[in-house]
């Protein structure tokens, strides 16, 4: 079976988040890694953001951003590529909801929705969590033609204030990665 979507590239958009270690560096590498493959180009970072943790609370702060790739992966390899990112990053699952050096979720490609074993998309808690809502709303253009930033706008409207939310720095790490021009 071919690696790519039949028709061409896809926009899809990943949140990145990380609890240990150093946090800033561990998002950059992840995003270095994923411009490195050569069928992912990243064209848009958000601003990283420091966050209170949600889920399971005893632990340290993340700092959570998001990125949109131009990617002619289809989405199962695409998540393979991710998956793959964060073991080299060093993640370890032990504990569901929590602490890790960099975890990799994909949102969003180009509207597709799927629900296999190993992939669900849209992701299903993308819309509940104030981590994910203010990155993707620094990146997703007024012009996104497949409703996303209609879903982020109304799923903002319905959280109570930014909710432990701050941001960090303005990142800006896209152009570093020579793919901004769309
Ligand atoms: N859209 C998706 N993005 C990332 N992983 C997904 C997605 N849909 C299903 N998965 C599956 O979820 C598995 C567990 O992911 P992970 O351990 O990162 O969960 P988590 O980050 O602790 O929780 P959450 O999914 O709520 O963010 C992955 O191995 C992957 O196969
Ligand atoms: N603030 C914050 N909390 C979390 C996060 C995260 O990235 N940021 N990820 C989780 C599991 O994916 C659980 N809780």
């Amino acid at each position: 079976m071919s690696n790519h979507s039949p028709s061409e590239q896809s926009e899809a958009y990943i949140a990145l988040g990380a609890n240990l270690g150093d946090r800033e560096k561990s998002l950059k590498e992840a995003l270095t890694l994923l411009n490195a493959h050569a069928d992912i180009q990243v064209m848009r970072c958000s601003g990283v953001y420091e966050t209170e943790p949600v889920g399971y609370l005893d632990q340290p702060n993340f700092l959570n951003m998001a990125a949109a790739v131009r990617t002619s992966l289809m989405p199962e390899i695409l998540l393979d590529v991710m998956l793959e990112i964060e073991n080299q990053l060093g993640r370890v699952r032990e504990i569901q909801n929590g602490p890790r050096t960099a975890d990799l979720d994909l949102l969003w490609m180009d509207g597709q929705t799927m629900n296999t074993p190993h992939l669900t998309l849209p992701h299903p808690r993308m819309l509940e969590r104030a981590f994910v809502l203010f990155p993707l709303r620094d990146i997703v253009p007024q012009d996104e033609p497949s409703g996303l930033l209609e879903k982020v706008t109304d799923a903002l409207g319905k959280l109570d204030g930014r909710e432990g939310i701050k941001l960090w720095t303005t990142s800006g790490w896209e152009g570093g990665f020579g793919h901004s021009a769309s």
